[in-house]
């Protein structure tokens, strides 16, 4: 379970983050969403500790987490942009980022699920968008962990892509694993999601399950709902 308190964090002059509080279930697929640089990112990194908030506390199953790294052996993360060595193959990254987690790795369920056997001896730097997302993909699945984090991941994908993608995370909820993604695809999100974390103006505005959204907001669906809070947080 995370357990976020008063997270404060601001670049420069820009406050991003003002104050979030945030409890964060096991087992459940929580979607965390909001405009673009409402802070999503900025709130997984700093889950994951790669960025070092100004403010507040984030507890890992009842411990803190600042200066106590090794809970990061427990996360699976796909960043939003895979910077991958262009001039490696596929297969040598993949080797590679096994070596360096020392975990054991499940690579060839992934690799067949995502039909990139015929690319495993190409170089990164000459795939496709929507491949090299595969990669990306094998590479935060492929170690069993208990949290995944999951940061755009269904960018570039195409429609069977995607298929397999749900299918993948609706996998892994049932071996009772906790995801967090954000996704501005909201039919995505609404197949997938169980609880939605809506960020607005460095706050959190709506944390609950879809239906209570659109109870809320008076709308019939999602899709609008999510409108109804965009337009009238920018009025
Ligand atoms: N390292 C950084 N240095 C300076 N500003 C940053 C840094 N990282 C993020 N920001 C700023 O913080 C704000 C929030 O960015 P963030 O990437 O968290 O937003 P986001 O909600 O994930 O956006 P998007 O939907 O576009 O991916 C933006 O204004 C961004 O420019």
């Amino acid at each position: 379970m995370i357990l976020i308190k008063d997270l404060k964090k601001k670049f420069g002059k820009n406050e991003v983050l003002k104050g979030i509080d945030l409890e964060i279930g096991e087992g459940r697929i929580i979607a965390v969403l909001g405009p673009n640089g409402s802070g999503k990112t900025t709130l997984i990194k700093s889950i994951l500790g790669m960025v070092i908030p100004d403010q507040g506390s984030i507890e890992m199953d009842g411990k803190p987490v600042k200066r106590n790294w090794n809970y990061r052996n427990n996360i699976d993360y796909l960043p939003q942009m895979a910077n991958f060595p262009g001039n490696l193959k596929v297969s040598e990254l993949i080797g590679m980022i096994t070596d360096l987690r020392s975990k054991p790795a499940d690579t060839e369920k992934l690799i067949q699920k995502f039909h990139l056997q015929p690319f495993l001896n190409k170089k990164l730097g000459n795939l496709s968008g929507g491949t090299k997302q595969k990669v990306n993909l094998v590479l935060t699945f492929m170690f069993d962990s208990p949290l995944i984090i999951l940061d755009e991941p269904t960018t570039g994908l195409d429609p069977i892509a995607h298929l397999i993608l749900k299918e993948l995370i609706a996998e892994e909820r049932k071996k009772g694993k906790t995801i967090l993604i954000t996704s501005h695809i909201m039919s995505f999100v609404e197949e997938i999601a169980e609880e939605i974390v809506f960020l607005l103006e460095g706050k959190i505005y709506f944390q609950g399950s879809i239906s209570q959204l659109n109870e809320e907001t008076h709308e019939k669906d999602f899709e609008h709902a999510i409108a109804k809070i965009l337009t009238s947080g920018y009025a």
